[in-house]
């Protein structure tokens, strides 16, 4: 013989509370949610009817629990619907219905109305159906699983469905007007019908007529001031600027914010989401691209489908699709921003410019959306890489800031843009451009390049400066470091110290091996007897055009053009930030003392003391 399950309702109702309900607010949630649906059944039958919901507090005389009678002007119930739909746990009238019309309802599992034996012990429902002249009929429900049914003493005079609930001692404080008009617009602010609040004699609507970016506005700047107030009142921070969304896949409608910090790029934002004008969640993860962190956002979607703990959206095809079409938006957004208020979005991209870039390094179509924005420092001055790119397809840049102080100048007297591409992810964008330009090439560029630039001396000058180059190539061959004699701009800067990573490094490794213990030298010995040796040796390049240097191809004291060869040598590396090593070190001291020694030649030391020699 077959039997039936029964069910234990107080062990049905403290699962739902326990686990699937995070708090006992819900169960105003759960009463909206019925009224929304029953509404829009009724409007299916009678199209055109608008819907209202009224809710009501009852404070008692004797001081004993409030009462909250919960109006709609929706479907109703039938005698036959109330055994079923309300009485049968998982029994839901919205499952019935035909496929096209069922995403219109929001409820779908029948458990919904339990949520109420969270605040109350019984519940009241007094019903009419719209769908046939039928009687008011009552239904009470109580916590232990019993229920009853009869024609009403209070027939109700229209269609619709009331619900009383006498709060439970321990959930009174859900029920004062303060809390109900709290939850009543935390849940259902969005709903399309008015929710109008009665208590202590008064009686307001309390829901804003739709949603704010489905108002009229006089005019754009309008719309824009009260769309940013709606983000400060949703969210409690004032953004710095709106975007409006639209997707017709899983037909989503909203807008996004720009935060007016810099997020981390990889914090996701969370969003304020409703399913059907109800909310669904206020932590919601899953509905922008991933590059969208610099903004959150509000909408409402008709047509996407929430997971069971109604927390976000269910992972499927069409939330794909909506995906995509608001990061569309986002993106479009971005192009006009360029286009109308170049200002705008610059200020945009320096704020958020550590996330735009990372991103852009992961995403290619984010990337060749705000590439040509960045700005940049070059030898030319701050420009944008639009900029850059309009005058030449070659884009050199350097890596370092040291390198860049160093190149700049002289690049810059030669007319050549260098970029700064010291900061973070910058020297991977550049490096990135040629895969996604077909037409630009990249160049990473260090000083020793520059002298290929350089102008050459005519014969004449070469003799000029024969006997200083050949000095200064003895003088400076201990260094390893080579001589040449070439014109650059500007005339001010005597001598360019250039070396490319392979010579820079074995200069590093050098110094290291003089400033370490006996162990850690040895091991830098092998370092350096691995690496390749200097047939790109560094190179110091006098610049004819600077009067210091000419006198000196002049000077025939083979000490004095020593001296200032070193300290030209130094100067250089200085002014290319390079470390100094201990032989050079040395170099600076003797040479600076020499010096000062040639500018006090002749006079007198104070008698008693020794002379500097
Ligand atoms: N205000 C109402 N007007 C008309 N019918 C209602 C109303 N409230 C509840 N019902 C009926 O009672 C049934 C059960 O409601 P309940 O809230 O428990 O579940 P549901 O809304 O169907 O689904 P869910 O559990 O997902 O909310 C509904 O399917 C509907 O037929």
């Amino acid at each position: 013989m077959d039997h039936r399950f029964q069910i234990n309702l107080r062990g049905v109702i403290d699962l739902l509370s326990h686990h699937l309900y995070s708090s006992p607010d819900v169960y105003l949630r759960e009463l909206l949610q019925n009224a929304t649906d029953a509404i829009r059944a009724r409007q299916h039958a009678e199209p055109g009817h608008e819907g209202t919901v009224q809710i009501e507090l009852i404070e008692k005389q004797d001081g004993g629990p409030p009462t909250l009678l919960f109006s709609d002007d929706g479907i109703g119930l039938t005698e036959e619907e109330i055994h079923r739909f309300l009485a049968t746990i998982g029994e839901s009238s919205k499952r019935e219905v035909l496929a096209e019309r069922r995403g219109d309802f929001i409820g779908q599992f029948g458990i919904g109305l339990l949520s109420c034996f969270m605040v109350c012990d019984e519940v009241l429902v007094v019903t009419r159906s719209a769908r046939e002249p039928s009687p008011t009929m009552e239904w009470r429900g109580r916590h232990d699983g019993t229920y009853t049914v009869r024609p009403s003493d209070h027939p109700l005079e229209r269609p619709g469905t009331q619900v009383f609930l006498v709060a439970r001692p321990d959930a009174a404080a859900l029920f004062t007007p303060q809390r109900v008009r709290e939850l009543a617009l935390h849940y259902g602010s969005l709903l399309p019908f008015p929710i109008h609040l009665t208590a202590n004699g008064q009686s307001a609507r309390i829901n804003p007529e739709g949603p704010p970016w489905r108002r009229a506005y006089a005019s754009a700047s309008e719309r824009r001031e009260a769309l940013l107030a709606y983000g400060r009142e949703v969210f409690g921070m004032t953004f710095i600027d709106c975007i409006p969304l639209k997707s017709p896949a899983g037909d989503v409608e909203g807008v996004a914010f720009v935060l007016p910090f810099s997020p981390h790029y990889n914090a996701k934002q969370k969003h304020r989401v409703y399913l059907k004008h109800m909310l669904l969640s206020e932590s919601a993860e899953n509905l922008l691209p991933e590059w969208a962190f610099f903004v959150k956002c509000v909408v409402n979607a008709n047509g996407l489908r929430p997971t069971a703990s109604r927390e976000s959206f269910y992972e499927n095809d069409t939330l794909a699709q909506a995906r995509e079409a608001l990061g569309q938006a986002l993106r479009r957004y971005l192009v006009d921003l360029a286009r109308e208020d170049p200002r705008a979005l610059q200020g945009l991209i320096q704020l958020h410019a550590l996330s735009m870039k990372a991103l852009a390094l992961d995403d290619d179509d984010f990337y060749r959306l705000i590439i040509d924005w960045l700005p940049f420092e070059t030898s030319l001055g701050a420009m944008t890489l639009a900029d850059y790119r309009k005058n030449a397809t070659q884009v050199r840049y350097v890596p370092s800031l040291d390198e860049f102080r160093q190149v700049s100048r002289v690049a810059a007297a030669q007319g050549l843009c260098v970029l700064n591409a010291a900061y973070v992810y910058d020297a991977d964008l550049l490096e990135k451009l040629p895969r996604v330009f077909a037409d630009t090439q990249v160049e990473r560029f260090s000083a020793s390049d520059l002298p290929q630039s350089f102008d050459e001396l005519s014969l004449d000058e070469r003799e000029t400066v024969f006997s200083l180059l050949r000095r200064a190539e003895e003088v400076l061959r201990p260094f390893g470091c080579g001589v040449v004699v070439k014109k650059f701009r500007p005339q001010e800067v005597p001598t360019l110290y250039s070396s490319d990573t392979g010579s820079a490094f074995r200069r590093d490794a050098e110094r290291t091996r003089e400033e370490s213990d006996d162990l850690y030298a040895s091991m830098v010995e092998g370092v350096l007897s691995g690496s390749a040796s200097s047939n790109d040796e560094p190179l110091l390049t006098f610049n004819f055009h600077n009067p210091v240097v000419r006198r000196l191809a002049a000077v025939t004291d083979p000490n004095l053009v020593k001296l200032s060869v070193e300290m030209l040598y130094v100067q250089a590396l200085l002014l290319g930030h390079r470390p100094l090593n201990a032989r050079e070190m040395a170099l600076l001291n003797q040479g600076l003392l020499g010096l000062i020694a040639a500018r006090l030649e002749g006079t007198e030391p104070p008698p008693g003391r020794g002379g500097l020699h």
